[in-house]
């Protein structure tokens, strides 16, 4: 067993649905991220099942995984997406997604990501600081545009999560202070060129506990009456992302806890003609996809044994920049007698933290493939050139079929961008 239901060992060996992984690799090269179709097709249910008969749009939050073939799949399944950029947005209208089913989230929206957006027609802007209502307003009125505004609200809650990943804390950079945001939406509706239409918090991600959320809503709720009290309707409430995944031996609450609540506490306080939002990112597609990388070389010192592969910190970011644990499976484990040793995971680069896995007990040859797991969430996305290393090929497997859905980049992409000097 692994933790991912769609990477399971058939006979011996380790396999995405029903492709063997030593064959990906053989015939793609590693370092290598393949993707699970059915297990997007999975994710994806559990939130359709939780919001059934309601009014809930889920906007994947596709800062997580952001090829193309992801977002195509999630758009057939009925999904609406979460953008943080203008690229995020070309993506989208890339592979034919509903602007209207768009909503714009971030701290830092600059004057041309506006421009596109409100020029696309997206749901709605997710603002999150009185400044940028301000230049919203400017550009919508250039634009001869209306603006649609939910504001992002900063509800002051501890998601119990790691720091670096915990975004609903006063001391954190997003979105506006609960306690301000009347004056602020008052301030929105003052502007011919906005719109008021919903409220929007987002307080972190790999939550595990419904507890965080409830805190959330509760102070939500509050905003949503007050708001009513003075004459300001909205129509939809975004609860944003955050449902941790299993990485080890987490036990994350499923979307249907927490719409459960959700739609028990709109009840009580008669609320139910509100649209829900979602924005969902890891637990749509965090394990829905593995790293495979091969063994190079084994390593021992007097302090430690390395196992040095050939991903590293640029293609898989998360375990030295969060000390995060990935489970680390052997695609064709040996049976061996003697006790297994110690294993870091390093990669090739010049830097002591490019490891991505610590302690672990394996019984490794060099030319071994190993599965890094996981890796279907923040892992590509996160990725970069450094140590001029191409990025890793996609691939994607659905049944016994395997996609390469974005190749692995050329040894020239790292050179084509630059004006090369000489005198
Ligand atoms: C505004 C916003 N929405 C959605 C998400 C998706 O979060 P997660 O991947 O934890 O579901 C994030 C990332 O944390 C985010 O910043
Ligand atoms: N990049 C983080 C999640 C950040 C979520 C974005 N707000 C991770 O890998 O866990």
């Amino acid at each position: 067993m692994t933790v991912a239901p769609h990477f399971q060992f058939q006979d011996g060996v380790l396999h995405a649905e029903d492709v063997a992984l030593e064959q990906l690799a053989q015939e793609h090269g590693t370092p290598l991220y393949v993707y699970s179709r059915q297990a997007l097709r999975d994710a994806w249910e559990a939130y359709r099942i939780a919001s059934e008969g309601r009014d809930v749009l889920i906007c994947y939050g596709m800062k997580a995984n952001s090829n193309l073939a992801v977002l195509d799949e999630f758009r057939k399944l009925g999904s609406g997406f979460d953008i943080v950029s203008g690229g995020e947005l070309a993506r989208v209208l890339a592979i034919g997604g509903d602007p209207s089913r768009i909503v714009f989230s971030g701290v830092g929206k600059q004057v041309w990501e506006m421009q596109a957006a409100l020029n696309a027609g997206v749901k709605c802007f997710n603002v999150e600081s009185e400044a940028e209502l301000l230049r919203l307003a400017e550009v919508a009125d250039q634009c001869g545009k209306v603006a649609p505004v939910s504001l992002r609200v900063n509800p002051d809650v501890d998601a119990h999560t790691h720091p670096y990943i915990s975004t609903g804390l006063k001391e954190n950079k997003f979105g506006i202070a609960i306690e301000n945001a009347l004056t602020v939406y008052q301030r929105a509706m003052s502007f011919p060129s906005l719109r008021v239409v919903g409220v929007d918090c987002h307080i972190g991600s790999q939550i595990t506990e419904v507890s965080p959320y409830l805190d959330a809503l509760d102070k939500l709720i509050a905003l949503i009456k007050q708001l009513a009290a003075h004459g300001i309707q909205l129509k939809h409430m975004d609860l944003g992302g955050g449902i941790g995944i299993r990485y080890t031996d987490e036990t994350p609450l499923t979307p249907k806890q927490l719409l459960d609540e959700v739609f028990l506490a709109l009840q009580a306080h008669e609320l139910t003609h509100l649209q829900i939002v979602l924005e969902p990112g890891r637990s749509l597609v965090g394990n829905a996809g593995v790293l495979l990388t091969r063994v190079e070389y084994l390593k021992h010192t007097e302090a430690r044994n390395f196992a040095i592969v050939d991903a590293a910190m640029n293609d898989l970011i998360r375990p030295t920049l969060y000390d995060a644990w990935h489970s680390v499976e052997p695609v064709t484990p040996r049976s061996g007698g003697q006790p297994a040793p110690s294993y870091d995971i390093v990669g090739p680069i010049c830097e002591s933290g490019d490891w991505l896995a610590k302690d672990r007990q394996l019984d490794l040859q060099h030319g071994d493939l190993l599965a890094i797991m996981s890796a279907g969430a923040y892992a590509f996305t996160m990725s970069s050139q450094y140590n001029s290393r191409p990025r890793a090929a996609e691939v994607m497997v659905d049944g016994a079929k395997a996609t390469v859905v974005r190749p692995r980049e050329a040894l020239d992409s790292l050179f084509d961008t630059e004006s090369v000097l000489t005198d």
